[in-house]
């Protein structure tokens, strides 16, 4: 997982995290000036403590750092927001003891810290605040350190309570709007990542023209097809399906109206495909159907199957108020791994549909010569 400070390697993520430690610093700015006010209107209960000075510090470099953000560096503003945090935290914990929220600024303190330089130094952090903690929680049982103020006094005082909210509900928005920054940032960019996924795959796998499957992922089907036969004894029956004299479309009626044909074509023959058989457009004006079936289909079934692909094809499509009419050509080859040795591989395959369609061409030009 990349982490907050190997910015440098993510455009993106440089992107969101300018605009988030921005906001970051504006609200911590805008807010360090009451939180200022609040924490100096406990002098009358706990006199001049170390952690006032902190605020006061720690306000002016916020609003002068707001003000000049847009010429701070992202790391620097990063580091500034994380130090500042630490320093809360500690200062807090240490002259507020339990009366303070010191423990609540080293969560977001301990976030921060995760964020920016991972789980391990999130959970060494957490060590050390816990080591912390302890010894300024025994220093404080043991009378060594004593409460800045009263309790009693301090936890009924307006100034105590104004202290206290103010002081809780920073680290509070600071956690909410970095997480829900982050996690924003994270689920755009897993959708994104998603999109273009489908978009490679569609992209690999599908002809432009038609969107049905193109020759790269036929010849895997047809190699995944052979192996099944081999192990199964399943048959395999490749249909090679060329249009005939599809350059003169292209000749009389111009190369859109072939395009727009060669997409009457396919979804003419996807009507004419069931759901477990491949269409493919190889090429051109060619196109493969796959059958991969548990057993033999006879020559007077596949003359069916080839008729009904013929009659599919010949319904006349429509260009621009003219009928177009387009015929094919089609051949077959047959396959199963022991009964047709002579078929070594998918080239085999492929050839002799080739040839068989040309048989079929051949014929059909004789027919019209005739
Ligand atoms: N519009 C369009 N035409 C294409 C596309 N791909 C190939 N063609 C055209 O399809 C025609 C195929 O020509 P041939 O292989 O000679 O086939 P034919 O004209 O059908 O002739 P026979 O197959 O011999 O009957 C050529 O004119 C190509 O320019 C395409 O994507 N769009």
């Amino acid at each position: 997982m990349k982490l907050l400070n190997d910015i440098s390697q993510f455009s993106e993520w440089e992107k969101i995290l300018v605009g988030s430690i921005d906001k970051i610093i504006i609200i911590l700015a805008i807010c360090s000036v009451p939180a200022t006010i609040a924490s100096y209107s406990r002098i009358p209960i706990s006199g001049f403590q170390i952690s006032m000075a902190l605020h006061l510090f720690i306000a002016i470099s916020l609003v002068t750092s707001a003000y000049i953000r847009h010429k701070l560096s992202v790391k620097f503003k990063l580091n500034m927001v994380l130090v500042l945090t630490v320093l809360i935290s500690l200062a807090g914990v240490y002259n507020w003891g339990l009366l303070g929220n010191g423990i609540l600024w080293s969560i977001l303190s301990i976030i921060f810290i995760t964020l920016y330089y991972g789980i391990k130094f999130g959970i060494f952090s957490i060590g050390l605040f816990f080591v912390y903690v302890s010894i300024i929680g025994y220093l404080y049982t043991q009378g060594i350190i004593t409460p800045q103020a009263d309790p009693s006094v301090y936890a009924v005082s307006v100034s105590g309570w104004l202290t206290g909210i103010i002081g809780s509900l920073l680290p509070l928005s600071i956690s909410v709007l970095i997480i829900g920054t982050l996690y924003q940032a994270a689920r755009d960019s897993l959708i994104r990542l998603e999109r273009q996924r489908i978009e490679i795959t569609i992209l690999a796998e599908r002809d432009d023209l038609t969107g049905i499957y193109n020759a790269r992922v036929f010849r895997k089907l047809l190699e995944q097809a052979i192996e099944r036969s081999k192990r199964h004894n399943t048959w395999v029956y490749l249909i090679n399906i060329d249009l005939d004299n599809f350059k003169s479309i292209n000749d009389n009626y111009g190369h859109h109206a072939g395009d727009a044909t060669l997409q009457y074509i396919a979804k003419q023959l996807l009507n004419v495909t069931r759901g477990e058989d491949t269409l493919c457009r190889i090429g051109g004006d060619e196109f493969l159907m796959l059958i991969d079936s548990p057993q033999r289909h006879s020559p007077q079934e596949l003359e069916v199957v080839i008729k009904r692909i013929k009659a599919a094809i010949e319904i006349p499509y429509i260009y621009e108020k003219t009928k177009l009419k387009v015929r094919g050509s089609i051949g077959y080859a047959e396959y199963n791994a022991t009964s047709t040795p002579e078929l070594k591989n998918k080239d085999d395959i492929l050839k002799l549909a080739d040839s068989q369609m040309f048989k079929d061409k051949e014929l059909s030009r004789a027919q019209q010569t005739s």
